[in-house]
Parts: structure tokens; C-alpha cells; sequence
């Protein structure tokens, strides 16, 4: 493709990123892409790679758009896409070039387009009289609940919290040790070095096609950010151990509980969503796991109630906002509202409260996220012990971007009492 077409394709991708703005960016991409094989891989990273700059500059893009102009005018993908490479420093005469018009190229900018983008000329993204919100791309609602959160080191987090993040894999120890999978990783010319927090971690340097590698697909890594590791790590699931991960989702964290477990005991993966706790067979095959069954949360289900008091360990990797992924999820920022995190936080306390009754006398709730708000984390649990006897908090564990290099990660371990007695939600899914 010539660079005018990937302009394009980027702005028709871009334009239905925003025509779905429920939905994740990268769900869009896989459908964009899947509807057009006609596109190569090289022509794919290029378009995705302008498409993610775009997103990862939305509010900066956004706010130079503004200048001069009525707040409420419409900012279409066209002139995101122009803005952007202006503001990456080409000139408007070069940008206006490959708005051609010609075959595959997009149409000329029009009068107005010009009009908008010419006080960007000679400009860079970034500009000093930027509110703090729009120079880290994040919702202006979320600001004071990141402040309370952070103190001095806010603008520090929100930078880290906006650069793109590692890929990290975990080593599956039911198959490799971590050098046989850095040595397998090479053959396929991957370098990727231990990680520093996660005795079973790689970090792999820059962006290599991972999932093609033998490795991957023998089931020798996992791709997992290092915060995830370390949250399996809090769960100290050993080999005799029944294991609940009650919010398994598609296996993420079921794949590492059953490699600490080496393979033995057994894990009930549950999760309310059949198709993400059906993701999880094809991942369990590859990785050689069998000491796990999977579990579909329904309305009204009376599982928990019937194996209530009977699990050693309970993970609970609770449905959040995921505040803590922002590095890789540039659009799940700008999508957040103050509505879904107070839906989340309900919820979260409910899955706590049904969750809890799955562990046995002495043993442990664990309870995470991926966010980094207050809401979620430390104040969840301090309600949680508040309206639920017998339970003691034995440790936390706080990760983010800027203090650990990983994701943002929270994570508490409850031990219940030995003599404690059953703790009685309603019963719900
Ligand atoms: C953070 S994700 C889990 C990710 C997964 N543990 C992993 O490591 O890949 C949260 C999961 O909670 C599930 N969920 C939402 N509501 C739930 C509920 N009431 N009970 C159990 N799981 C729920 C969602 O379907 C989602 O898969």
C-alpha cells in the first residue's frame, strides 16, 4: 500500500473506533482487519501503529483542534489523522499532499480542514498551557480520585500511566524452565530477558511477533503482564490445594495457579461469560494443564452455596475499570465514566461477598485488580472487613507503572479464621 492509502485505511479504521465507542479499540481492529485479508501484515502494523498514536494523543489532538474554534465542533478522524502527523512534524503543504484525493488516498482537505489545521503548523504535540488531565490523556472527572491516590507522585504515574507498555510473557514451568524458553524464544530470533519482580517471567524487547514463535504455541510462555504473575503469586497455591479462581475469565491467571500447583490438586475456573471461560480450553490445552474444570456462573446458580467452606484457597480477580492497564488500552481511558465505576464497585463487593463463603476455616480470599482507584482496592476490602466476621487482612500488595515498571495491580490476601462461621450472602452469581 502507498502511505496515502494507509492514511486511509487509518482514518476508515478510526472511523469506526469512534462509530463503537462502547467497544474496545483492538475488538474493532480485529474485525476491521478480518473484513479486509486483502491487507498485509506490514500494511496492518503500519495502520495500527498511526491509529494507536492517534488514540494515545487523543485529548492533545483534541485540544490544538479546539484552539480557535467553537468547543462543540465536530473533530472527524480526518483531521485527527492530519493534526497528528502535523504535530509529528510535517508541514500542512506535505500533509495536504497525501490528502490527495487520488486512487485510495483519502479526499483533499477542504477549505474548513485548513482553516482548523493551519495554527498547528510548526507546533509540537505537547504544549505548556495544557490542563494536566489533557497532557496525560485522561478524563478530567478521574483527576482528584488519581490525586488522592498518588500525592506528589501523580504527574510521574500519569506519565508512565501514558507510555506504551512491555510485552511480558510467563514461562510455563509445567513445560520449560526460563532459560529453555529464552533459548526456544531466540530461535525464533525473540530476546527477551527475566523480568526483575517474576521468577517466572520474560520481558521481551521492542514488538516481536510473539504468538508465531514455536514457543508460544507449544505452550512454553503465556502472554502476562508481570503485575498478573505477581498477583498468582499472592495465592500460594500448592500442589494439594482446592483452588477457586472465581473470576477466571479466559485462564490468565487459571494457567499460572495450575503451573504453581504442578498440575495437581484442582482449580474450578468460574466466570459468568461462556465464550471467555470457553477461551480458556484451547489456552489449557496448549499449555498442558488438566487439573482444572471450568464453571458457568448463572442467575440463581447454587454452586457456591453447596461448596461453600470448601476450597483453600479463592481468588477473586475482580471485574474493575482497569485503570491499571491504560498503557495498553489507550481508548479504555477516555471510554471510563464516573457511572461505571460505581456500577463496578457494587459489584465488586458482591462477588466479594459470595466468593468468601467458598473458603474453608483457615484458608484464603484473595481479592485483585488491575485498577489503580482507591475505590477499588483498599476501600473495597475495608468494607468488605467491616460487614464480614471472622476474616483477617494478612497483606496488600500495590503495583503501578511508574513505582514497579508493570501494570497497575492491587491485591489483598484475607485468612479466614480457623472457628469463624459461614459468612451468608444472598445467593447470587
Ligand atoms: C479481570 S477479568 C478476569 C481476567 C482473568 N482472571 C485472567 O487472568 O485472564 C474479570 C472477569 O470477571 C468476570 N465477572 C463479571 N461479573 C462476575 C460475577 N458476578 N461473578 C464472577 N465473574 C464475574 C468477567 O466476565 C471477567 O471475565
Amino acid at each position: 500500500m502507498t502511505p496515502a492509502a494507509r492514511t486511509a485505511a487509518a482514518i476508515d479504521l478510526l472511523d469506526e473506533i469512534e462509530g463503537q465507542p462502547r467497544k474496545p479499540a483492538d475488538a474493532v481492529a480485529n474485525a476491521f482487519f478480518r473484513d479486509r485479508r486483502y491487507i498485509g501484515s506490514t500494511d496492518r502494523r503500519e495502520i495500527s501503529a498511526l491509529v494507536w498514536s492517534v488514540l494515545r494523543a487523543r485529548r492533545r489532538l483534541d485540544w490544538w483542534l479546539a484552539q480557535g474554534s467553537a468547543a462543540r465542533d465536530f473533530i472527524s478522524p480526518r483531521l485527527l489523522v492530519a493534526a497528528h502527523q502535523m504535530l509529528d512534524g510535517r508541514p500542512l503543504d506535505s500533509v495536504a499532499r497525501g490528502f490527495s484525493g487520488g486512487r485510495y488516498a483519502p479526499a483533499e482537505l477542504d477549505a474548513e480542514e485548513l482553516r482548523r489545521l493551519r495554527p498547528l503548523d510548526g507546533h509540537t504535540l505537547d504544549h505548556p498551557g495544557m490542563p494536566l488531565a489533557v497532557r496525560h490523556e485522561i478524563p478530567d472527572w478521574i483527576v482528584p480520585n488519581l490525586t488522592a491516590r498518588f500525592g506528589p507522585a501523580l504527574e510521574s504515574e500519569l506519565a508512565a500511566l501514558a507510555a506504551p507498555a512491555p510485552l511480558d510473557l510467563r514461562v510455563n514451568l509445567l513445560k520449560a524452565t526460563r532459560d529453555d524458553a529464552r533459548t526456544a524464544l531466540a530461535r525464533d530470533g525473540i530476546t527477551a530477558e527475566p523480568t526483575s519482580l517474576s521468577p517466572w517471567g520474560l520481558r521481551v524487547s521492542g514488538r516481536q511477533a510473539v504468538t508465531s514463535a514455536a514457543a508460544f504455541r507449544d505452550g512454553l510462555v503465556e502472554i502476562q503482564d508481570e503485575g498478573s504473575q505477581l498477583l498468582v503469586g499472592l495465592v500460594e497455591a500448592t500442589p494439594e490445594m482446592r483452588v477457586v479462581d472465581y473470576c477466571a475469565g479466559a485462564g490468565g491467571k487459571t494457567l499460572a495457579l495450575a503451573m504453581t500447583m504442578q498440575n495437581r490438586g484442582q482449580i474450578v475456573a468460574c466466570d459468568v461469560s461462556a465464550p471467555r471461560l470457553e477461551g480458556a480450553v484451547k489456552r489449557l490445552r496448549r499449555a498442558g494443564v488438566h487439573n482444572v474444570e471450568r464453571h458457568l456462573l448463572e442467575p440463581g446458580d447454587k454452586w457456591a452455596k453447596r461448596r461453600a467452606g470448601s476450597f483453600d484457597r479463592v481468588l477473586v480477580d475482580a471485574p474493575c475499570t482497569g485503570t491499571g492497564t491504560w498503557r495498553r488500552n489507550p481508548d479504555a481511558r477516555l471510554r471510563l465514566r464516573p457511572e461505571d465505576l460505581a456500577e463496578l464497585t457494587v459489584k465488586q463487593s458482591q462477588i466479594l461477598d459470595t466468593a468468601a463463603r467458598l473458603v474453608k476455616p483457615g484458608g484464603k480470599l484473595i481479592y485483585g485488580t488491575c485498577s489503580l482507584l482507591a475505590e477499588e482496592n483498599d476501600a473495597q476490602i475495608d468494607a468488605f472487613l467491616t460487614r464480614t466476621q471472622g476474616f483477617t487482612l494478612m497483606r496488600t500488595l500495590s503495583l503501578t507503572p511508574h513505582a514497579n515498571g508493570t501494570d497497575g495491580f492491587f491485591g489483598a490476601v484475607l485468612q479466614r479464621q480457623a472457628s469463624s462461621p459461614d459468612p451468608d450472602p444472598a445467593d447470587q452469581p
